[in-house]
């Protein structure tokens, strides 16, 4: 069980404000998804609950600011998935995932680290690649490996920066149905940022929409995801259907207007 409390997170790039005051909770066994225009600090929010930036305010995990949390100790409790990464440093798929428990391991890896990541390449169907050199994948297999490496650290918090964004129609699937299962399953978070409305529709328990360094609005997918906040936020016409109690939008046209 686990409470990330974000509060009056203000961050900016050389002086040019990109978070501004942003107030936000994640609950536990929640998906919660960033949407929001390109730009509009998905990914700088992300790397700031991360520690990767340092922003002014604060970020709390179970109520502890993580400034205080060592990078070892925040190692095991969020495992972070970078939008796209530089080849890691191990050749294989199953020595890059296996990297994933490196916060767990003082000196030795175990048979029980060795056969957790042997569990989780079957848990995302990529025991045929565990041999491969990771750099010679495709960008979808490696984005699923990446996702297997954060999984492999066991984290209370899983930070995905557009998971699914290499990934084909079966495969999106199979990754936002895998997380969502590990998050009620394990009674742990995620956090991910996301372009594909519909998969949001579809996976995240509530949405925080970014607009302009804010949150435009935050709630359950049902309650936001409306052809008004569409036009807002995004400048698009938009028709949205109800399936099956879930949002389902299309978009017909932009209309130059409600960028970031
Ligand atoms: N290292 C950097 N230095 C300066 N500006 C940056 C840097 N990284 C991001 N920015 C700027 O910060 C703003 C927010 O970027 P960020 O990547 O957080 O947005 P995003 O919502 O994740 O976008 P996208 O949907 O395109 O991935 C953008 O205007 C971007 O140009």
């Amino acid at each position: 069980m686990v409470n990330i409390t974000i509060k009056s997170l203000t961050f900016g790039y050389n002086g040019s404000m990109i978070l501004d005051n942003l107030n936000l909770v994640v609950e536990d066994s929640e998906v919660l998804g960033l949407v929001g225009p390109n730009g509009s600090g998905k990914t700088t929010l992300i790397k700031c609950m991360d520690k990767i930036l340092k922003p002014k305010g604060s970020i709390l995990i179970d109520g502890r600011d993580i400034d205080t949390v060592s990078r070892t100790e925040l190692a095991k409790r969020l495992g972070y998935v970078p939008q796209s990464s530089s080849t890691p440093l191990a050749t294989t798929v199953f020595d890059t995932v296996l990297m994933g428990r490196r916060p767990h391991i003082s000196w030795r890896v175990s048979d029980s680290d060795l056969d957790k990541v042997a569990d989780i390449l079957g848990l995302l169907h990529l025991e045929y690649l565990a041999m491969r050199d990771f750099s010679q994948l495709s960008g979808g297999q490696k984005q699923k490996v990446l996702i297997a490496r954060a999984l492999a650290q066991e984290p209370e918090v899983l930070l995905l920066d557009e998971p699914t964004s290499s990934l084909d129609m079966k495969h999106q699937l199979e990754v936002m149905e895998t997380i969502s299962s590990l998050v009620k399953e394990k009674k742990i978070s995620a956090v991910m940022a996301l372009h594909d409305l519909n998969l949001a529709s579809m996976f995240v328990d509530k949405l925080a929409i970014l607009k302009g360094g804010k949150i435009y609005a935050a709630g359950e997918p049902i309650d936001l995801l409306n052809a008004k906040n569409i036009r807002d936020v995004y400048g698009v016409e938009a028709v949205v259907m109800n399936n099956l109690d879930r949002p389902y939008i299309v978009p017909l046209r932009s209309l130059n207007e409600g960028v970031a």
